[in-house]
């Protein structure tokens, strides 16, 4: 008999990503390109080097646990080295205790190497981000001392959906709408396996592995919005619109990646040709482009000119772009980095103070 189909489900999502991880880790290592139908076993069959290694992100919640088991078993079939991180926020009394209870139940399916870190978190951006940030440094530090090739994320389709949902909320574009990718960080580092599985296969893996899952206590808390959102909005939308609309609004954060991704290529050919001999940007020139892609020059102009991408909202593009398309209005504007923006002449110079 083979494996209850929620696993199955796991393993297969998680066997593609390890392929793809050793496709370009050959790819990188010698530079050369595997035929398209190379294997991985084949990869196994090239040298006796013990593969890459992979590390899993666990926070020992169901879906990271799901995925962790994924990994030591695929991770077994296939030349790949598996690994776990766990961060401890410090958030709660007596979290170092469940991390080290996480690493031992890592450390029991087989992986290694396993770490349970330690964060500082600080209160930079309010207590959710200021812990993202703080995870995504140790996993990369952590992956920088194991000299890892990849971290798996257990994002899942549900994960996926309330992102899309909350860059809707806020009125984001096709960029934010296009949610989290599958591959993401320096040199594609970080890849999420899950964003095709939803939560319900993720815990039902576990349940029927009988794995023990920790429930961060903040999943459940409506302080949070995403909390919020997880077990009121999503469940009434689902009830007002019908059980796909988590896959649905999967896909259209599939269908924007693609779109974001032309127009930004757009935006990237059509710089140059917008742009005087000193590289100043040219009023008449960014008109005539389509607003999608003049916006997204003035975007990367502003963020060359100093102001962190993190704090450059939708909004403050759109101001930057009145004083191109409002010719009677404002002629000068501040943005977050002591950025200016002045409209001088046919000219749009753009300077940090
Ligand atoms: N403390 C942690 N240590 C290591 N990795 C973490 C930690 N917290 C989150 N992650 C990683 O980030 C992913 C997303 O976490 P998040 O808390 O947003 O979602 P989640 O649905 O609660 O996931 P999980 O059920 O795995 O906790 C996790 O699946 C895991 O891969």
């Amino acid at each position: 008999m083979g494996p209850h189909p929620a696993v199955a489900a796991i393993r297969l999502a998680v066997r593609r990503v390890l392929h793809d991880v050793l496709h370009d880790a050959l790819v990188l290592s010698d530079g050369r390109t595997p035929p398209p139908d190379t294997t991985p076993r084949d990869h196994a069959r090239e040298g006796d080097a013990p593969g890459p290694l992979v590390l899993v992100a666990c926070s020992g919640g169901a879906d990271s646990m799901a995925l962790a088991s994924a990994l030591a078993f695929e991770s077994r079939k296939l030349s790949v080295r598996a690994g776990a991180v766990t961060v401890d926020h410090g958030l709660q009394p007596g979290s170092d205790q469940r991390a080290a209870e996480v690493a031992a139940r890592l450390t029991a399916m087989g992986l290694d190497p396993v770490e349970a870190v330690a964060v500082k978190v600080g209160r930079e951006g309010g207590p959710e981000a200021a812990a993202r940030d703080a995870r995504y440094a140790a996993l990369d530090a952590a992956a920088e001392r194991h000299g890892a090739a990849a971290i798996l994320l257990g994002h899942t389709r549900d994960d996926q959906a309330e992102t899309v949902l909350l860059g809707l909320a806020r009125g984001s574009g096709t960029r934010s709408l296009s949610g989290m990718a599958a591959v993401a960080g320096a040199h594609g580092r970080y890849r999420r396996p899950f964003l095709q599985i939803d939560r319900h296969t993720a815990r039902k893996a576990c349940l029927v592995q009988s794995l023990p899952v920790w429930d961060d206590p903040h999943n459940a808390d409506p302080a949070y919005t995403r909390s919020r959102l997880r077990h009121e909005g999503l469940p009434a939308l689902e009830k007002a619109l019908g059980k796909g609309v988590v896959e649905a609004l999967a896909r259209t954060a599939e269908l924007s990646r693609d779109d974001a991704d032309a127009l930004d290529a757009w935006a990237a050919e059509a710089d140059p040709s917008v742009r005087d001999e000193a590289g100043e940007l040219l009023c008449g020139k960014l008109y005539a482009l389509p607003a999608a892609v003049r916006r997204r020059v003035l975007r990367k102009a502003l963020i060359h000119a100093g102001s962190p991408a993190g704090s450059l909202f939708a909004r403050h593009v759109e101001e930057v772009d009145r004083l191109i398309t409002s010719w009677r209005g404002q002629r000068a504007i501040n943005l977050p980095g002591r950025v200016e923006a002045r409209r001088q002449g046919g000219r749009l110079v753009i300077r940090q103070s």
